[in-house]
């Protein structure tokens, strides 16, 4: 599913964060946003997953979409008293919502996650005793485990070390190759944005 943005600009009070955005980002494929701190990265997927609303312009998902989101490291506690297994299973409450029992296909879909996350092993491990690169592993799996046809990830590799940070590059070339889903991440790491597909690079708001 390609989504498409047209001369998009978003706003906080008092201050023009992106300016006229006009770019499609394409299906089956990862697309990299790249540019300085402050360029508006974390603004424009905050846009795509549709958690602020544009001022002017337009964004077509083609149909309807509930993007999944795998925020900053630092806006998820630490210490979320939750399994690797329950923290993956909840991505499947945006479908089933949390309080209804779990299909046959609902753990299926978890266990192929964690497997694809290459976390199968820590299934029973609380989140908390993880180290970095374990933990936004879980984080990715539990986005997957919505099957949504957009995933956006701001800024996945932060503070990992680089086998870690090839890890997750790696995992999402495959998620985006072998599901057809469109992968939007931040990333300040230029091997990350070399591996990527497509980059759109931000400078002050405005596309380079
Ligand atoms: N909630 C907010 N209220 C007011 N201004 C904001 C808010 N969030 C971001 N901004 C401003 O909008 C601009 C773009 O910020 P944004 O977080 O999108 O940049 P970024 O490229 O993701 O930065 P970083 O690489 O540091 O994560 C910045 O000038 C920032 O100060």
């Amino acid at each position: 599913m390609p989504v498409t943005l047209h001369e998009v600009t978003a706003d906080y009070p008092g201050h023009r964060a992106l300016h006229g955005i006009s770019a499609t980002l394409p299906a089956g494929a990862v697309t990299a946003l790249t540019g300085p701190n402050g360029s508006g990265k974390s603004t424009l997927l905050n846009l795509l997953a549709g958690t602020l609303t544009p001022t002017t312009g337009t964004i077509s998902y083609g149909r309807p979409c509930r993007p999944a989101y795998v925020v900053q490291r630092s806006a998820v506690p630490d210490a979320l008293p939750l399994t690797v297994r329950e923290a993956v299973t909840m991505g499947r409450w945006a479908e089933r919502g949390p309080w209804r029992r779990l299909t046959r296909a609902d753990r299926a879909v978890v266990d192929d996650c964690l497997t694809r996350l290459g976390i199968a092993d820590l299934a029973h491990r609380q989140l908390g005793g993880l180290s970095g690169g374990q933990r936004q592993r879980t984080l990715i799996a539990q986005a997957l485990a919505q099957r949504a046809p957009l995933l956006l990830l701001d800024e996945p590799t932060a503070a990992l070390d680089a086998a870690a940070q090839r890890q997750i590059t790696d995992t999402l070339t495959r998620i985006a190759a072998e599901d057809g889903t469109t992968v939007v991440h931040a990333t300040h790491h230029p091997a990350e944005a070399a591996a990527a597909d497509h980059t759109l690079t931000l400078a002050a708001g405005h596309l380079c």
